[in-house]
């Protein structure tokens, strides 16, 4: 698969001499759906903006579809849309003009077949000629998609596209993102809902004080994700793990009165019924017996936290 994105030690210190970007690696995929995590404060609009040319990067490089961001900033530019989180659209205006307008601004030919083909897509060919305070909010969101879309760019970046908005509201634009994937476009999302990014991307970037900390393919990190714990509460306390136990990498848990044993989720052999028995032949009384999954979002402050502290 091509890289339509490339960055290469990215950097950005902004003039009050805060650096906001460490030296940042990343590829995007043609294609494929990228979700960024971080929290607030992380860098990520700071890197968005270096790629869409809005900030001037302070070392390193930027490539869009071959095109050097910097030296070649219009072909490059040209190859992006930007979908910003807040809406800023002109009340009064038109939803087919303020699209045609947006594609005027980076030197394109009027081509209405195309603005229909993304008014259509986006449902809101049947509010071309409603004007921009008409709109419900998600319509306005769409708008602003459109519009980001008017010029063909082949990489839309959406920074936090479901931001303040409710449940349906949410649901709905990741129909939207689906149907801009099916349609071809590459698509980079911002966003602090970690089950955004579980339900949309195929792979996850997490940024945390400037710096990538992980990216991965989604399915992979759903199978660390995978792991589940067990724990059994013993009758009566032990002191440390019998050495016929010592092959399952238990941890003694609340004072020795549990055994915490963790496992593949989706295993075909997670090695309980054996564990069992070996606990009883062991001379070991279970009084309780429990599971849980570690979620995304575990994984995701776990990461954060341990970068502080690293720090
Ligand atoms: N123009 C600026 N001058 C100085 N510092 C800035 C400037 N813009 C951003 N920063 C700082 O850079 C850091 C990264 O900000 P950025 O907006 O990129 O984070 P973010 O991950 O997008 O956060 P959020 O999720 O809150 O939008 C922050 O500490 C911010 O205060």
């Amino acid at each position: 698969m091509t890289d339509i994105l490339i960055l290469e030690g990215v950097e950005k210190t902004y003039d009050s001499g805060f650096t906001a970007l460490h030296g940042v690696d990343l590829t995007l995929r043609e294609g494929e759906i990228l979700a960024l995590l971080g929290p607030n404060g992380a860098g990520k609009t700071t890197l968005i903006s270096c790629i869409c040319g809005t900030v001037m990067p302070t070392g390193g490089r930027i490539t869009v579809g071959g095109f050097d961001a910097l030296t070649d900033y219009r072909r490059a530019r040209s190859l992006i849309g930007l979908v910003p989180q807040e809406i800023h659209l002109e009340p009064f205006s038109r939803v087919m003009d303020t699209v045609r307008y947006s594609r005027g601004l980076f030197g394109k030919g009027r081509n209405d077949a195309y603005i229909e083909k993304i008014l259509r897509d986006l449902s809101l060919w049947d509010k071309r000629d409603s004007r921009v305070m008409e709109l419900s909010g998600g319509m306005k969101r769409r708008v602003l998609i459109a519009k980001a879309l008017s010029h063909e760019p082949r990489i839309l970046f959406l920074d936090e596209p479901t931001a303040g908005v409710d449940v349906d509201l949410r649901k709905e634009m990741w129909e939207v993102v689906a149907n801009l994937k099916a349609a071809g476009v590459s698509i980079v999302l911002t966003t602090h809902y970690i089950e955004e990014a579980e339900a949309m991307a195929d792979r996850i970037g997490v940024i945390n004080r400037g710096r990538l900390a992980l990216i991965e393919e989604k399915a992979a990190l759903m199978s660390r994700l995978g792991r589940k714990t067990l724990k059994i509460e013993l009758e009566s306390p032990v002191a440390a793990i019998p050495d016929a136990l010592a092959s399952y990498g238990l941890q003694v848990a609340d004072g020795g009165n549990a055994l915490v044993y963790e496992y593949e989720a989706g295993a075909s052999r997670t090695g309980i019924t054996r564990l069992l028995s070996d606990l009883r032949d062991a001379g070991l009384c279970l009084s309780d017996l429990s599971t849980r999954q570690s979620t995304l979002e575990e994984i995701f402050v776990g990461l954060v936290h341990q970068q502080e502290e690293n720090a």
